[in-house]
C-alpha cells in the first residue's frame, strides 16, 4: 500500500483540517482510495517548525497553538526553516496553505518553486501563485515530473477548474459569471437580514470564510485574482492582473441593500470573464443589484456558483461551498487524490 508522505505549509485553518482528517479518516482513506498519508513536516508563522520522517504526532500537533508553546518544544524549532524544509524534507507532497498575498503572492510562490525545484509536487489553496505565476509554476512541475494542483483556489472544494478542464472538452466556452467569494456574499446577506456590515464581517471571520485580511474579500482582490485563474486556465485568456477591473462590497450601503431589496433585487459580487469577437477577453468584478429571477440571485451565505457560457450546451453552472475550513481542506485531499490517480492510473474518486 502507498504511503504518501507529506508537509503542511502554514497551520492555519484549512491544514490543520487537513491534519485533523488525515488523524481521523487515515483508515478509511487506505481502504477507500488505496493509500495512506502520513505528515513528516510542518511549518507555521507561529510555532515554528518541525520535520519527523517517521510521522509528526498529530495530536500533539493540533494541541498546540492556544498558547506560547512552539514546535521547539517538541524536538523541532521556533523558527519556520521555510525554505530548508521544503527542500530537504523527506515529503512526496507539500500542502501550501499559507496566506493568499495578492501583490506579488510572495512567500507562497518561493514556496511552491522550492517544492518543485525539489522534486515535490504540490497542492495549494493559495490563489496568489496560482493567479500571479501559474504558468511559471505549471511548468516548472513539468520539467521536474512533479505535479501542481490547485483545485481549492477557486470555490474551495467544490470542483471547478478540473471539472471544466475535463467535462468541457469539445465545448467551445465563450465565458463565465459568477459569485466567487463566501465571505462577501454571506456579508451581504446578513446585512439583508438587518446586521450591520463590521458584525457580519467579523461573523464571516468566525466562520472560518475570511481572508488573513478581509479587505481581501471585501474590495474584490479575492475574486479578482479568481477570476484571473479561471480566466486563464479555461479560456486561454492570457490575461494578467491588471486586465481584471475590480470593485469591491465596502461601496454597498445598508440603505443600498434596502432599496434593492425593495425593488425586487439582490446585491451579489460578480465575477465574470468574456470573450470578445476579436479573440481578446474582458474580465472584472463588481457589485451588482440583480433581480430576484436572476441565476445568481438565490445563491446564499458562503455557497459559491459559477454559470459558464458554453456553445452547445449554453450555460451551464457549478454551484457548491465557497469557503470554509472542511470544504477547503477537502480540496486538498482531492488534490492529493489527483496526483494519486495521475502516478497510478487509479480511479480519481472518493
Ligand atoms: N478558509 C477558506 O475558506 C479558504 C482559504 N483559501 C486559502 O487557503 C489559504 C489558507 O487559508 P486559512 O487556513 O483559512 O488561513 P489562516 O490564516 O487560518 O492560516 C494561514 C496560516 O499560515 C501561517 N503563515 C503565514 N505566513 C507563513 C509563512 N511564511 N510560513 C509559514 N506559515 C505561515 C499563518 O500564521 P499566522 O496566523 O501567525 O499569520 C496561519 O497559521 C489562504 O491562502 C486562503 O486564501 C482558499 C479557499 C477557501
Ligand atoms: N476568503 C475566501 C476564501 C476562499 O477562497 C472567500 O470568502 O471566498
Amino acid at each position: 500500500m502507498t504511503t504518501y508522505d507529506i508537509a503542511l505549509i502554514g497551520f492555519g485553518g484549512v491544514n490543520r483540517t487537513l491534519a485533523e482528517l488525515i488523524a481521523t479518516r487515515n483508515e478509511a482513506l487506505r481502504s477507500g482510495l488505496g493509500f495512506g498519508l502520513r505528515v513528516v513536516a510542518i511549518t507555521d508563522l507561529r510555532l515554528g517548525s518541525l520535520v519527523q520522517p517517521d510521522g509528526i504526532d498529530l495530536s500533539m500537533a493540533l494541541g498546540l497553538g492556544g498558547g506560547s508553546e512552539t514546535f521547539a518544544e517538541h524536538g523541532g524549532s521556533a523558527d519556520t526553516n521555510n525554505e530548508s524544509v521544503i527542500r530537504s524534507c523527506t515529503a512526496d507532497i507539500i500542502c501550501e496553505a499559507t496566506f493568499t498575498n495578492p501583490d506579488d503572492g510572495e512567500p507562497a510562490v518561493s514556496h511552491v518553486r522550492w517544492a518543485l525545484e525539489s522534486g515535490k509536487s504540490v497542492c495549494t489553496t493559495n490563489k496568489g501563485p496560482v493567479a500571479l505565476r501559474g504558468a511559471e509554476l505549471n511548468s516548472l512541475a513539468a520539467q521536474n515530473g512533479v505535479y501542481f494542483e490547485y483545485e481549492g483556489a477557486v470555490m474551495s472544494g467544490t470542483p471547478v477548474i478540473r471539472l471544466a478542464k475535463k467535462m468541457f472538452s469539445g465545448l467551445r466556452l465563450n465565458g463565465f459569471e459568477g459569485i466567487l467569494n463566501g465571505t462577501s456574499n454571506y456579508v451581504l446577506g446578513r446585512m439583508e437580514a438587518g446586521l450591520d456590515f463590521e458584525a457580519a464581517v467579523s461573523e464571516a471571520q468566525e466562520l472560518g470564510y475570511a481572508e488573513a485580511n478581509p479587505a481581501a474579500d471585501i474590495e474584490g482582490y479575492d475574486v479578482q485574482l479568481k477570476v484571473l485563474i479561471l480566466a486563464n486556465e479555461l479560456l486561454d485568456a492570457g490575461i494578467e492582473l491588471k486586465d481584471v477591473r475590480r470593485q469591491g462590497i465596502s461601496t454597498v450601503t445598508a440603505e443600498d441593500v434596502r432599496t434593492a431589496s425593495r425593488n425586487g433585487r439582490r446585491w451579489k459580487l460578480v465575477g465574470s470573464a468574456r470573450r470578445n469577437p476579436d479573440g481578446t477577453v474582458t474580465a472584472g468584478v463588481a457589485p451588482v443589484a440583480v433581480p430576484l429571477d436572476h441565476g445568481l440571485a438565490g445563491v446564499s451565505g458562503a455557497t459559491n456558483a459559477v454559470s459558464f457560457d458554453t456553445d452547445l450546451l449554453g450555460p451551464v453552472t457549478v454551484s457548491g461551498p465557497g469557503a470554509g475550513r472542511v470544504e477547503t481542506a477537502y480540496a486538498l485531499l482531492s488534490d492529493i487524490i489527483a496526483i494519486h490517480s495521475a502516478k497510478t492510473g487509479a480511479a480519481a474518486h472518493a
